[in-house]
């Protein structure tokens, strides 16, 4: 590293000089007369001049420091420096002499260009490279300016790079920083997005260090909300400061609003739950409710529903009496947020609702601006609250306003339709949803599906009717389903001669886009995650038009591998269990031969269609659940076209909302099989709502895919540790990758205690887990790159051993035993297996 050259007395002089100027423009003054003797720590030392005199920056203080800042005239300063010659003048003399600035210097500089609201200055990431390159020898204090200073650079990319490089000193050294920088570090990392499990678990050693010191209510807070923030749960560290601050009333009284509701926030995000720290919190809130934001009421309501607890009888309803008269001042966001929070809180008559609702559905204002995530939370709010009147309502409104009510806004819709008894809304809100569809396949696809839905219900003639309807009013939107469909239903309802001429007399004349075969390169856009673009669902509708045109109708094996060629064909990754996975969800289910098989994840119906092919010979079924509208409606003409719409009914909605209704249309202890294929985050919390409910029957086997990478370590230990038998893991290839993949089954042992606490440690894997995920999710990191790191450290908390089975001559399959004992001897796959270990 250069040293620096020896600084002369009038340099220090200088320093002194620069320090005690009046005012920024004296000290500018001075720098430009003295230019030419100034040396680089001088020109660093003119930006720290220059701030308006901030009160003491240290840790969490930052907030205030700036508020201060800017009650000064701060703001005023960094726009006129803009303009003045002699402030760009300095920098330029700053940037030729960034190589003899210590990390300290530079740390300054960009804390005080951060300060000065002058980021965007070339000048400000050169030395924030530069103090890069010489942060072994950076103290804490300087590193914590800088972490702070770095926090908002707009590049993503640039900024966590230069994140990791910060977090080397703190993992190597973070024990012997003072307090004030090490939550400094911590709020600048939650707020940069910063998460590297490594950085967290050293701070918080050096955090739990410090617990006897004093923390601030604003330390406090910003330590819990920065881990919670990236999902960082540490139930040591949390644990702690619960006990220390959090339960004790004399503590949390010096927290306002905005420290109480973060805190509480935080708590929810990573599913802490602490109820005397949470009810001490409440207390507080309660006491403080007059002071309040909306967003610190939506995010209250929001944590405790999220915890799943009520708080202290009557507390939360009170806070929410105080909203509704505040609800003129909320935005859509927050109103949706808070609504969602007390539906999900069981509070459905509470008056906020309905003011909430009047006001979003009242003001084309405040409804113009729902996104679609709040209008999919108003619109869940309104089914979980019996107001499906509400929900017309809104719904109206946001078209009024222009807004497309988007996938997510018609989940919740056609739920509560599919859901209810009311055959008319489901029809009413389906051709709304057809109608709406940019692209005639959808439409087609939309009709037949409400066709479908009408036939399920009992109604085969309104069916019929549907499709009667789409032919004459846009025969374009016709497909080969849809003919299948007429001809089906004609000849259920004896009308062949109606069906033959809707089908005009040889077959459906279809549009010639819809036989050829799929020959367009699949456009970028739909290799985007986002179901909201102009191109969203391309994939999915060339999917089944592939299947269209390239499978018989009636042969759900056909089926499948169309879907798997036009896949591999143009190399494209599908989400679905194809391949070796396949294998094992059919094997599992020829061998459990389950009465009743839940599929959660639905996605184009692939496994849908493998496990009702399965079962149907012995009388089975399936319940599909989905949480994508648009998914729902191409499973369902998936499944008509392979012939096993019989088999499976697919219901749409979240799995927590779709659960309680399996329960009333199947009944107790129904489901034989669970084949979970939605988020990983979600199996564990899916699979304790099925048991809460009693639908799993005695001998039930719950499977599970994609648990290696990103991975599921807590729904592991539900399985390993909790009311299950034979937990195992089968190593699987990924569908169109070589990446290997763990499924994982277990038998219901009802007889079995629920698992116990998951130790902290688990809750750091599922942070590296989710972490991955969002990491494949966003940065398109493929899945074959995640360590895999979590399962054999979570493994090592349970005895394994581990199965080599031969599946085909091409595929081995390992079952790693999760539990010790032999595998359950009734298992078997198509070929002997044999153990080596
Ligand atoms: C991996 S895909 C399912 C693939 C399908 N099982 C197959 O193998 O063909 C996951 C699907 O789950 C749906 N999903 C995600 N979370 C859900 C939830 N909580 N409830 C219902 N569906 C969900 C997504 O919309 C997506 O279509």
């Amino acid at each position: 590293m250069p040293k620096r050259p020896p600084r002369s007395n009038e340099c220090y002089a200088l320093d002194k000089d620069l320090s005690g100027a009046g005012s920024p423009s004296d000290a500018l003054d001075l720098a430009m007369a003295k230019a030419e003797v100034m040396d680089a720590p001088n020109w660093a030392n003119l930006l720290l001049a220059i701030l308006p005199n901030l009160p003491s920056h240290s840790g969490a203080s930052m907030r205030y420091a700036l508020a201060h800042w800017k009650k000064k005239g701060g703001h005023h300063l960094a726009a006129s420096l803009r303009s003045d010659s002699r402030w760009s003048r300095s920098l330029q003399r700053l940037q030729a002499s960034l190589q003899d600035l210590t990390a300290r210097d530079a740390a300054n500089v960009v804390w005080s260009l951060a300060t000065l609201e002058a980021k965007q200055e070339p000048l400000f990431l050169e030395t924030a490279d530069a103090l890069c390159g010489k942060l072994a020898v950076c103290d804490p204090v300087s590193i914590s300016k800088a972490a702070w200073a770095l926090t908002s650079i707009p590049n993503r990319d640039r900024r966590l790079e230069l994140y990791s490089k910060l977090a080397v000193p703190v993992v190597m050294r973070a024990d012997s920083f003072p307090l004030g920088s090490l939550t400094m570090i911590c709020y600048s990392f939650g707020k940069a997005d910063f998460r590297e499990g490594d950085a967290y678990e050293a701070l918080s050693s050096a955090l739990i260090g410090h617990m006897n010191n004093s923390l601030r209510p604003i330390d406090v807070c910003n330590v819990i909300w920065s881990f919670c923030t990236v999902g960082y749960r540490d139930d040591v560290l949390f644990t702690k400061i619960c006990e220390m601050y959090l339960t004790k009333e004399e503590m949390v009284r010096d927290f306002n609003p905005q420290d109480l509701t973060n805190t509480t926030w935080g708590f929810c995000k990573v599913g802490f739950c602490h109820r005397e720290a949470m009810e001490t919190l409440a207390f507080e809130c309660h006491r403080q409710r007059d002071r309040f934001d909306p967003i610190h009421f939506s995010n209250l309501l929001y944590s405790f529903a999220m915890l799943r607890i009520p708080g202290p009888p009557s507390l939360l309803a009170e806070v929410a009496s105080t909203a509704s008269q505040q609800v003129a001042r909320f935005d859509a966001g927050n109103l949706a947020i808070a609504c969602w929070a007390l539906a999900a809180l069981g509070m459905s008559e509470h008056p906020f609702l309905d003011c909430a609702l009047e006001r979003v559905i009242g003001s084309s204002q405040v409804c113009s601006n729902l996104g679609s995530r709040a209008l999919s939370m108003l619109a869940l709010a309104c089914f979980r609250t019996a107001r499906p009147g509400r929900l017309d309502q809104l719904l109206d409104a946001t078209r009024l306003c222009g807004l497309g009510v988007g996938a997510s806004g018609y989940s919740a819709a056609v739920m509560a339709a599919e859901q209810g008894k009311d055959q008319e809304r489901e029809l009413r809100i389906l051709r709304q949803m057809a109608a709406e569809a940019r692209d005639v396949r959808m439409q087609a696809a939309v009709c037949n599906s409400l066709a479908l839905r009408l036939w399920k219900r009992g109604d085969t003639a309104g069916a019929f009717a549907v499709l009667r309807g789409l032919k004459e009013s846009s025969p374009h939107s016709w497909s080969v389903v849809s003919s299948l469909l007429v001809a089906r239903l004609g000849t259920e309802l004896g009308a062949l001669a109606e069906a033959s001429e809707l089908l005009g007399g040889d077959g459906a004349a279809l549009d010639a886009a819809w036989e050829a075969p799929v020959l367009s390169g699949i456009h970028p856009m739909a290799a985007t995650r986002q179901n909201e673009g102009a191109h969203a669902y391309t994939r999915e509708f060339m999917t089944l038009h592939a299947v269209l045109c390239g499978a018989p109708p009636g042969d759900p094996d056909a089926a499948m591998a169309a879907i798997e060629r036009f896949a591999e064909s143009r190399s494209l990754w599908l989400k679905i269990t194809a391949w070796e996975k396949g294998v094992v969800v059919q094997e599992v289910a020829r061998w459990a031969q389950p009465r009743l098989i839940v599929e959660i994840g639905a996605y184009v119906g692939y496994s849908a269609m493998n496990v009702a092919r399965t079962v149907r010979s012995h009388g089975g079924r399936v319940a599909s659940l989905e949480v994508d509208p648009l998914h729902v409606t191409l499973v369902r003409n998936m499944l008509e076209y392979a012939g096993l719409s019989d088999v499976v009914d697919v219901w749409t909605g979240y799995s927590f909302d779709s659960i309680p209704h399996l329960l009333k249309t199947y009944g107790p202890r129904s489901v034989d099989m669970v084949f979970m294929d939605q988020k990983g985050t979600r199996f564990h919390s899916d699979l304790a709502l099925m048991e809460e409910l009693d639908l799993l029957s005695d001998r039930a086997v719950i499977l599970a895919d994609n648990v290696l990478k990103p991975g599921a370590p807590l729904y592991i230990w539900h399985l390993a540790k909790g009311s299950y038998h034979h937990c195992t893991a089968i190593s699987v290839r990924e569908f169109l990758l070589q990446s290997e993949d763990w499924m994982v089954m277990a038998f219901r042992d009802a007889s079995k205690p629920p698992a116990p606490t998951p130790p902290p440690e688990l809750h750091r894997l599922a942070f590296e887990s989710d972490h991955f995920r969002k990491k494949s999710m966003f940065d398109g990191v493929a899945p074959s790159k995640c360590r895999g790191t979590c399962h054999p450290k979570c493994l090592s908390t349970t005895t394994t051993t581990t199965t080599v089975v031969p599946v085909s001559s091409c595929s081995i399959l390992v079952l790693v035993l999760i539990f010790g004992g032999p595998l359950t001897p009734s298992y078997s796959f198509k070929h002997k297996s044999t153990r080596i270990q």
